[in-house]
């Protein structure tokens, strides 16, 4: 089985150098490529998605990418930005669900920022489209503002879109994950503004049809973000859409602890997928070996899981990761008094020995 690796940028190969070194430590032996991607992509190539890689990714059975971005390309043409390597993966790829579970160990309930007994026991699963939305629709740019008070001066304009058939097929993935859960799914919309979420709600309340069983309720962003922090045990799936999705997930994620213990899966009709941190390539904290490397080691376990039919590697590695916290060794961004201050490398090495 082949495995494309795509470390990219930042903290990007320090992460992805954990989890390369937690799967060759697995008795089954994958073939692991790499490919650079992103900044390293424009650097080596010209672009932030080389074709070679592309065609790697497209190959593989699945991809396991790290993360990409570096301040120092923010100024290049938006089609070279190194963020355009994984808006194209997900696009050339079809990975239109993104899966974002938000899990809190129990022993890192006092290193989340909100109190423990509001995310003791939380486990949620957030549920994005990936394609969609204004982060694809099309016209975008900069034009001259056609009319109103700043008529003839220039203005950005994005378009907010979803086909009916990409709402549908989100929607049943949601709708089947809720199944396998608590039987409890909230549409997060914006149904009272946008066009685009009334029809959003519209169809997701037509496929409900299909699933008696579960239990479904609609929420407004604005609310959906006030209820993740107030009472987050409250959800069970979320769906939503690409950009309220992006948004909430990263809240979501500081409710784990940090946004370093937040892995995910983003799949296509077959189950073939991508599998990455929910976080960025942390410019601020590269090159300094303290990234914490979980969100995607347990990436790895998720793509062991949904892509390579390997449940049994993909449980040992997500109880090696509950063994090195219960030893309470902690990279810096979860770390509390107590525990053991540990590097990117140092976790890695551990969640390794930890493998039963
Ligand atoms: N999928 C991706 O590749 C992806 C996702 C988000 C952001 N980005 C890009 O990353 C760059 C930086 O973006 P940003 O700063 O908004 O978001 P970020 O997620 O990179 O960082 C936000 C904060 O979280 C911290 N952080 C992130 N991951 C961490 C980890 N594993 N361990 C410890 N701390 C961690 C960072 O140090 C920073 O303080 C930008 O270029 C952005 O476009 C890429
Ligand atoms: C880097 C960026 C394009 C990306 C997104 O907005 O989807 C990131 O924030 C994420 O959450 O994966
Ligand atoms: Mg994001």
């Amino acid at each position: 089985m082949k495995i494309a690796i795509l470390p990219g940028d930042g903290i990007g190969p320090e992460i992805v150098a954990q989890a390369v070194k937690v799967l060759n430590a697995l008795d089954e032996k994958f073939e692991l490529e790499s490919a650079p991607v992103g900044g390293a992509g424009y650097a080596a190539h010209g672009h932030p998605l080389p074709e070679g890689t592309l065609a790697l990714a497209k190959a593989a059975d699945a991809v396991l990418f790290g993360a990409v971005g570096d301040y120092q390309y923010d100024n290049l043409e938006r089609a070279l930005r190194p963020e355009q390597a994984i808006l194209g993966l997900r696009k050339n790829l079809g990975l239109f669900a993104n899966l974002r579970p938000a899990i809190l160990y129990p022993e890192l309930a006092g290193a989340s920022t909100l109190k423990p007994e509001v995310v003791s026991g939380l486990d949620i699963l957030i549920i994005r489209e990936l394609t969609g939305d204004i982060y694809f629709g099309q016209p975008r740019g900069v034009r001259e503002c056609p009319d109103g008070p700043f008529k003839g001066q220039r203005e950005g304009f994005d378009t907010m879109r979803y086909a009916e058939g990409e709402i549908r097929r989100i929607a049943h993935v949601a709708f089947q994950a809720a199944q396998k859960r608590d039987k409890r799914l909230t549409s997060v919309d914006k149904a009272n503004v946008l066009e685009t979420f009334q029809f959003w709600k519209d169809i997701v309340i037509d496929v409900s049809k299909d699933y008696p069983d579960v239990a479904l309720e609609h929420m407004y962003v604005d609310n959906a973000a006030m209820q993740l922090v107030r009472a987050p045990k409250k959800f069970d799936v979320i769906v939503t859409g690409n950009m309220f999705g992006d948004i909430l997930s990263d809240a979501a994620a500081m409710l784990t602890g940090s946004i370093g213990m937040l892995p995910s899966a983003s799949l296509d009709a077959n189950n073939k997928g991508l599998y990455e941190p929910s976080h960025g390539s942390a410019p601020d904290i590269a090159g300094k070996g303290i990234a914490n490397p979980l969100a995607t080691i347990l990436s790895a376990a998720m793509m062991l899981r949904f892509s390579l039919g390997r449940a049994e590697q993909a449980d040992r590695i997500e109880n090696a990761v509950k063994s090195v916290l219960a030893q309470g060794l902690r990279t810096v961004d979860i770390h509390e008094e107590g525990t053991t201050k540990v590097g990117t490398e140092e976790m890695g090495n551990a969640v390794v020995k930890a493998l039963a």
